[in-house]
């Protein structure tokens, strides 16, 4: 059995926890058929909706936790519930999403069961011996792990999978279930939210597209067709820090090592040379295409697809292609 924690944002699934139902799927595939079940901490908005959607992402039972102990977000509680909903269903391999929550939790349970935990997984290679290959230094490198104790407790990447629904998926079955959690698990909780400052980096962090800009971009009203092409691909500007230190743009759409770290389908950098820094923040781009000016800068060299240019040029005339063929973002 595969036991994944599954998120909710606002009643649903979170997409990240969706792309690692997807990510299940494979591993159930690899394994002949090995049964998915979704386990779920706290408060359910529409337990029908979700079971529906998890059951066409699929998991076949969702493992729902509830009680006081539940009421708001705490590591150690939710860690709880799912070494109960793990050992009740003899899962042999648990995973969540790799956000701060899944992480966390996952790091729990594995302490507790005396087991290694991979954190951020993008791929496995055969379930015996079970070896997941996962990223480090923030994404700059890749390591492969050995997970040969069971269970097999691994987070995995977000955007390193795709969320795919099965279409005319039975719902999941509800399992509801009542784990008892000790005062010791609720030391740290979350006992308020509020939105007093926004972390504007969250839509960075999660963009399918991304289009940066650096030094190249010569000052900050050099930003205009940068946020132009990036609002008609749907994405967001992300820029380097010589950029942010230079008071061109604000701080929350720094990438790099000392801002945001970025996994998006697609990266189009500008007038950024691609210095070790600014590559830490953005190797897990699926595909680059850098535009500058040096053909032998670093970002150009690494780019999978690069275009020698003044950025000033190409980018308008990318723009104008793109309203030429009707796309209005
Ligand atoms: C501890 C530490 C942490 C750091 N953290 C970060 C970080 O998080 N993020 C980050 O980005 N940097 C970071 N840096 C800084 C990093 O080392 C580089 O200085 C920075 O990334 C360079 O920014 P840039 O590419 O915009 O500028 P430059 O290196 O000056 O490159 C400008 C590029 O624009 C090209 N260009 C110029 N004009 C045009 C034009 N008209 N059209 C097209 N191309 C043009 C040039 O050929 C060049 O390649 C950090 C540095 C340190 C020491």
């Amino acid at each position: 059995m595969i036991l994944v924690l599954v998120e909710t944002e606002n009643g649903a699934a979170s997409e990240i926890s969706l792309e690692t139902l997807a990510f299940a799927r494979s591993l159930a595939a690899e394994g002949g058929g090995i049964a998915i079940r979704a386990a779920v901490v706290g408060e359910v908005e529409d337990r029908d909706a979700l079971a529906a959607e998890l059951g066409a992402h699929g998991a076949a039972e969702v493992h729902h936790a509830v009680g006081e102990g539940f009421a708001s977000y705490a590591g150690a509680a939710w860690a709880t519930a799912l070494q109960a909903i793990r050992e009740s269903t003899r899962s042999v391999v648990v995973t969540a999403a790799g956000s701060p929550r899944g992480n966390e939790v996952l790091a729990h349970l594995a302490a507790r069961l005396s087991v290694p935990m991979a954190a951020n997984a993008v791929a496995f290679h055969g379930l015996t011996p079970f070896v997941v290959t996962r990223q480090v230094v923030g994404g700059a490198a890749l390591e492969e792990m050995k997970l040969d104790q069971r269970p097999a407790v691994f987070s995995v990447a977000g955007h390193s999978w795709i969320a795919s629904p099965v279409a005319g998926a039975s719902p999941a079955a509800w399992v509801e279930v009542t784990p008892e959690v000790a005062e010791s698990d609720l030391v740290a909780r979350v006992v308020a939210t509020g939105t007093k400052e926004v972390d504007h980096s969250g839509s960075l962090k999660s963009a399918r597209v991304v289009v940066g800009a650096g030094r190249g971009a010569g000052g900050p009203e050099g930003f205009g067709a940068v946020a132009e092409l990036a609002e008609l691909l749907g994405g967001v500007v992300g820029v380097s820090r010589v950029v942010t230190s230079l008071g061109w743009r604000p701080h929350h759409e720094q990438v790099g090592q000392t801002g945001s770290r970025i996994s998006p389908d697609l990266y189009v950098p500008c007038g950024i040379s691609g210095a070790i820094q600014h590559w830490a923040g953005c190797a897990s781009s699926k595909t680059i295409l850098a535009i500058n000016t040096d053909p032998e800068a670093p970002m150009m060299t690494k780019a999978n697809y690069a275009v020698v240019g003044d950025m000033h040029e190409v980018l308008p005339a990318i723009v104008e292609e793109l309203k030429s063929r009707g796309v209005t973002g």
